[in-house]
């Protein structure tokens, strides 16, 4: 059996008459590392303030490592680390100053910190760069210590709120290894993100929209879920093209990439999804390809449900 490491029930936030999270479920399993993807202001990190036990919920019952939210807070903090979009650097203090603050804040007598700060040094590559001052760091290596700070007290739980939305693909990657790093410990690592690629590379993801929980799975699951059709088309004029798919009722969205149109279709469609769409276009300069849906797929036909209906 999979212990659970976060549970809500209902968990609902009202910034006055905006509902920023409504009623929703979520079950993390300890040890996985769990997507929050979702658009700009689809609730990510109001969700994961009330986790950490920042933020009252309005409504709604959360356990995080077994303990009640926010009752339980000041016992939980000792459990979990939170890295926020920012980082929450202290730019003027170095690097080895930056974590034995963090150090102090939790409690840790100064062999104990010095010796988990030079244990992080290593893990992080952080040694050659030790003095240096936090901001005159680059954007890699700022994340690298931001990750080495919010871990200094070796959490059981991390919260990642955007963590790799100022770095290259190259330092993504990265810190991507260090994640499973950290899971393959048994740690639970809970991250928001914008990143398809970043989204495949979770245990399970939950997709938010408009403080709704959309849907919840492993990626394979969303996938497997995923009703609707997707068809890649080809031809002149693609930006022509791309508006007259739009006005299709079969059509949700289509999007260009490089040289073809990505087409996301409707799910109780009859019959085959191109040659309803070539009889549609009625144009003989154009092809229409099935193909293999992703999870940007899912991610679009989770967040633009709510708008067709509206
Ligand atoms: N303290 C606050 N007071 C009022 N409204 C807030 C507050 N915090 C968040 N909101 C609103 O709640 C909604 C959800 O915001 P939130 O920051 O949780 O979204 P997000 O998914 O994390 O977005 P992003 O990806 O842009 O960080 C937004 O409409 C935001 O403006």
């Amino acid at each position: 059996m999979t212990d659970t490491a976060i549970r809500t029930r209902g968990l609902t936030r009202h910034f006055g008459e905006l509902v920023a999270v409504n009623n929703i479920d979520l079950n993390v399993p300890q040890g996985a590392i769990y997507g929050f993807l979702g658009p700009n202001g689809s609730g990510k990190t109001t969700a994961i303030r009330m986790l950490c036990g920042l933020l009252t919920p309005t409504s709604g019952e959360v356990e995080v490592l077994g303990m009640k939210v926010p009752e339980q807070s000041d016992a939980l903090r000792q459990r979990i680390g939170y890295m926020t979009q920012n980082f929450s650097l202290y730019d003027d203090l170095s690097v080895t100053e930056n974590m034995a603050f963090m150090a102090r804040i939790f409690g840790m007598s100064r062999s104990d910190g010095n010796e988990r700060i030079k244990q992080l040094l290593d893990r992080y590559n952080l040694n050659s760069m030790r003095d240096r001052r936090a901001s005159a760091m680059s954007g890699g290596q700022r994340q690298r210590l931001a990750l080495a700070v919010a871990t200094l007290h070796s959490p059981d739980l991390l919260f990642l709120d955007e963590p790799t939305s100022a770095v290259d693909p190259e330092n993504r990657r990265d810190f991507w290894e260090k994640l499973f790093d950290l899971a393959d410990e048994g740690k639970t690592v809970l991250v928001s993100t914008h990143y398809m690629d970043e989204a495949e590379r979770c245990h399970q993801l939950a997709v938010l929209e408009t403080g709704e929980l959309r849907t919840a799975g492993t990626p394979n699951e969303l996938l497997a879920a995923l009703e609707q059709r997707v068809v890649e088309v080809s031809g002149p004029g693609l930006r022509q093209l791309k508006d007259q798919l739009l006005q299709l009722p079969e059509v949700i969205s289509a999007a260009q990439q490089g040289m073809q149109l990505r087409v996301l279709l409707q799910p109780d469609l009859t019959g085959s999804p191109t040659e309803r769409l070539a009889s549609a276009i009625a144009r003989d300069d154009i092809s229409i390809a099935v193909a293999r849906p992703s999870l940007e797929d899912v991610f679009v036909a989770s967040t633009t449900q709510q708008e067709q209906a509206a």
